[in-house]
């Protein structure tokens, strides 16, 4: 579903993802755990076609990137660390932007716009304007945003910043269920081990290369010591 093979990307000399090859499939839900600096916002600007790579491609759901960006993009649902809603405008008109971007028909945006955010609980505040929303409605706000094209592949990047335990509990639960149920492949990068529980499969990345790959079970063992956490901070200092 989504693959990226021998990806480099330089900042001057220093390589901030070197040769970074991966290969997920529909319908998994994996944890990126990398500590700061890892490159880890790095390649999900890359895989958003933020920045272009210095060496290697990405295919999202059979589209290159490189050769058909448009069609790459249009699998590619995001949530950055930084939110990135308009503050001045209300809810509704922050996810019709969105679905305007897709060219989703009037019609079908509303319906979508309308079942995504009746999920979080928010069909009563859609003429709200996000600046009166809490951190975490906002977030939930993005989620919705992200998934409005209905991508194949959503990329969370250190998503839970700033929510409260239910509020990180409810944006994993619906994580989890739009993997179940519409086979999403989600990347999940953090830097919190606690965070990978739950993650089919956890991918360690260092210094932009792959340290570790595998279930919590076989990366725990691949980084040699008792627990995730002992060996992702054993290996990345
Ligand atoms: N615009 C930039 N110019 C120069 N170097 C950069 C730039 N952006 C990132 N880097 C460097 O690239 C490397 C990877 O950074 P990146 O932000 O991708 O890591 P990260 O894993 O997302 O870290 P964090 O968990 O702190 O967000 C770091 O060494 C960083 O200093």
């Amino acid at each position: 579903m989504l693959r990226t093979s021998g990806l480099t990307k330089r900042y001057g000399k220093h390589a901030a993802l070197d040769r970074l090859t991966l290969e997920l499939s529909a319908g998994s839900f994996v944890a990126l755990l990398g500590p700061n600096g890892a490159g880890k916002s790095t390649l999900f600007q890359v895989l958003t076609g933020l920045f272009a790579a210095d060496e290697g491609d990405v295919e999202v759901a059979g589209h290159s990137l490189r050769h058909a960006g448009p069609a790459a993009l249009h699998e590619i649902g995001v949530v950055f660390q930084q939110m990135s809603l308009d503050l001045d405008l209300s809810i509704r008109r922050n996810l019709q932007f969105q679905a305007d971007l897709h060219g989703l028909p009037g019609a079908l945006a509303r319906e979508r716009i309308a079942a995504g955010c009746a999920r979080f609980g928010l069909e009563g505040q859609l003429d709200r304007k996000v600046r009166e929303l809490s951190g975490g409605n906002r977030r939930k706000v993005e989620l919705v945003r992200a998934n409005l094209h209905q991508p194949a592949v959503l990329l969370m990047d250190e998503a839970t910043v700033g929510l409260d335990p239910k509020s990180r509990q409810d944006l994993l639960a619906a994580l989890h269920a739009d993997v179940r149920e519409r086979g999403v492949c989600v990347l999940w990068a953090t830097h919190w081990v606690e965070e990978t529980e739950g993650a089919d499969r956890v991918i360690v990345l260092h210094k932009g290369q792959l340290l570790a790959d595998g279930s919590r079970a076989a990366v725990t063992e691949a980084l040699g010591e008792a627990t995730l956490e002992a060996g992702f901070i054993a290996r990345t200092q």
